[in-house]
């Protein structure tokens, strides 16, 4: 793993944070432990956002969370009064779908994609003429019996060439059931949205994606591909999008193994870690094998709007 070699520069004041803010033209935001926990915006994240706006920063959101589809992340954002566009917004379901259609050339309207997770990764499927099974079906909420269950009894759907495994918050052994009759199919691929094993909330930490995806793996015995931060693909897809510079880009995430490396190794100029969601200081500022330093980290995203405008 690359190495940030100097100590991670806490902002912490006016001029530090100005200077970072001149470094860089593009910003790619983290969601989830950045900008809010779940259904609660943090502090002065709109402000922050308008302010970056109008110092004519472009601005990307980039989330490991499947559950929603760009679309529906728009309206998320729309309810805390902040405009974006679905162009800004990339999600690790959308990755997926892009990584089925793209990599795996599966064929819309012949393959179908088995998902176990939230309507965000069929609602991407489906927009790329993908059918899908699984997800959300009320039918998969029943108690598990093998004699009984409507997935089972008529035998798997012989068009299903992958399985699509993400954050599933109605997660049960219906779905994990089923999901594994799929993966001891060898023709059927296994995708993961993203590595993630907690997923932060506000005043708790829950499991996250990779800790259903992992069970799915174990009982499989099975590795799937991953296709969220901090897979490059997912980067190259947005650099291509809209011709990043790279030198002028920061990652801000919360997380040191998805968002941080996604920003080191992706060789992007910056990368800003808040503490707002999964890390710690001392985090921050450990080396460790298992993941990069960040170049700057800062309490909370607002904490540059309060440091320069108040
Ligand atoms: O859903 C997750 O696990 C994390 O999502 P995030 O990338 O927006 O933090
Ligand atoms: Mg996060």
């Amino acid at each position: 793993m690359t190495a940030q070699k100097e100590a991670p520069v806490k902002i912490t004041s006016k001029d530090i944070a100005q200077e970072f803010l001149s470094r860089y033209d593009t910003f790619l935001f983290d969601c989830d432990g950045v900008l809010w926990l779940g259904s609660h915006a943090l502090p002065y994240t709109q402000e922050i956002l308008s302010l970056l706006k109008q110092l004519g920063k472009q601005l990307i959101f980039v989330t490991n969370n499947s559950t929603k589809s760009r679309l529906a992340y728009t309206k998320k954002f729309a309810s805390f009064g902040i405009n974006v566009k679905e162009e800004q917004i990339f999600t690790s379901g959308y990755a997926s779908a892009v990584y089925v259609r793209d990599f795996l050339k599966l064929q819309p309207g012949k393959d179908k994609v088995w998902v176990f997770g939230e309507s965000g990764i069929g609602e991407e499927l489906k927009l790329m003429g993908y059918e899908s099974l699984g997800g959300t079906d009320p039918r998969l909420d029943v108690p598990f019996s093998a004699a009984e269950s409507p997935f089972l009894v008529d035998g798997l759907d012989k068009d299903v060439n992958c399985v699509i495994a993400g954050l599933d918050t109605k997660v049960n052994y219906h779905r994990l059931a089923v999901t594994l009759q799929y993966l001891q199919k060898d023709t059927v691929h296994f995708v993961g949205t993203n590595v993630d094993s907690t997923f932060p909330q506000k005043g708790h930490t829950f499991p996250g994606a990779g800790s259903m995806i992992e069970s799915l793996a174990f009982s499989s015995n099975r590795r799937p591909s991953y296709c969220g931060k901090p897979n490059m693909n997912m980067l190259n897809t947005i650099v291509s999008a809209f011709n990043l510079d790279k030198s002028r880009c920061c990652m801000v995430g919360d997380r040191l193994n998805t968002d941080m490396k996604f920003g080191i190794e992706g060789g992007l100029g910056g990368t800003l870690l808040v503490l707002s969601g999964i890390e710690t200081e001392e985090r921050a500022l450990e080396i460790s094998a298992d993941y990069p330093r960040p170049k700057f980290y800062i309490d909370k995203l607002g904490d540059i709007y309060t440091m320069t405008k108040l």
